[in-house]
């Protein structure tokens, strides 16, 4: 869109226009540039960690133009150093979401990414949900994370626990929970068929919810607001309620036939990329981007 404004822009009969109403036209073109661009760059990241990083930055450089437009010069120094610093901070840290942004951009693919395979398979879903339900019934409390279509990493974790890399069965979930299991603290990290790791700390949601959610249904929470390809499972030790996270909802209490039901039905959304949002959904999910969630 940026390219094709530009080109028009180029094809107008500048000599013919005042010169006045060129700035005025150009200063418009460049208001909604910066606008699409900004929409644009919102738009495409998914990650809601890397979203609330990218707004902090995109608010840093407003704030640093609106200043330079009052001439405020001492604030505007402090902020276009505190820009400069935040961009080197940004590109460390997102190293790997920037190479995927440029490439999708080489592409051409900015909407409708592209949907890798969910490493969450039917197989798994089956396996992690017989845990679960013995789990629920023995009132053994669990939080088990399951990655649905791109590969979390350590980072991702407050605690990254301890690494398992063990076939996944029911038996081994449900023994990993009891409590007297010295990996029973935490939650377990789900790829595929295997079981990354034990005794993750995962980062803990702010929000309480109608139900004042204790810490492992916080840290269910807090994990999917940040990372929108997991899910997380939690078996209430108090009642043995199950309940799902997903993009920071909680889904409960449900049973262990609905959660396998929700589980396949996520694997097969992102698999085949099917899930479309429908037109409040998206508008409600752009607000919530460029607002704070609270
Ligand atoms: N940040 C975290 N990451 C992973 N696990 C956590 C985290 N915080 C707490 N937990 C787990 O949750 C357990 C404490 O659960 P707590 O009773 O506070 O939460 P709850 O949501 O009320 O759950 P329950 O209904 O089972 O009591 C801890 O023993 C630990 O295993």
């Amino acid at each position: 869109m940026i390219v094709l404004t530009l080109g028009l822009l180029g094809t107008l009969p500048w000599p013919l226009v005042s010169s006045e109403t060129q700035t005025r036209l150009k200063m418009l073109v460049d208001v909604v540039l910066v606008l699409a661009l900004t929409y644009t760059i919102l738009r495409v990241i998914a990650e809601r960690r890397t979203l609330w990083m990218v707004r902090g930055f995109i608010f840093l450089i407003f704030a640093a133009s609106l200043s330079r437009a009052l001439e405020l010069n001492f604030l505007t120094f402090v902020l276009n150093n505190l820009v400069v610093g935040s961009a080197v901070a940004l590109a460390v840290i997102l190293q790997s979401e920037i190479r995927i942004f440029l490439e999708q951009l080489g592409r051409g693919q900015f909407f409708g990414q592209p949907r890798v395979e969910s490493t969450l398979t039917n197989d798994a879903v089956d396996l992690v949900v017989a845990a679960v339900k013995e789990l629920s019934q023995d009132r053994t409390g669990a939080l088990i994370l399951l990655e649905t279509h791109t590969q979390l990493s350590p980072q991702d974790f407050t605690h990254a626990g301890i690494p398992l890399q063990a076939r996944l069965s029911p038996e081994l979930i449900t023994s990993i929970f009891q409590v007297n299991s010295p990996l029973h603290d935490g939650a377990i990290w789900v790829r595929g068929s295997e079981v990354v790791a034990a005794k993750l700390i995962l980062p803990l949601s702010e929000r309480t919810g109608p139900w004042q959610l204790g810490t492992r249904h916080r840290a269910a929470l807090g994990i999917t607001e940040r990372i929108s390809h997991c899910v997380c499972v939690v078996v209430s030790e108090e009642t043995g309620s199950i309940s799902l996270a997903f993009k920071g909802d909680l889904q409960r209490p449900l049973t262990s036939s609905k959660l396998g039901e929700l589980l396949r039905q996520y694997v097969q959304e992102e698999t085949a990329g099917t899930s479309k949002p429908s037109q409040r959904h998206r508008s409600l999910k752009f607000w919530k981007m460029v607002w704070p969630l609270r």
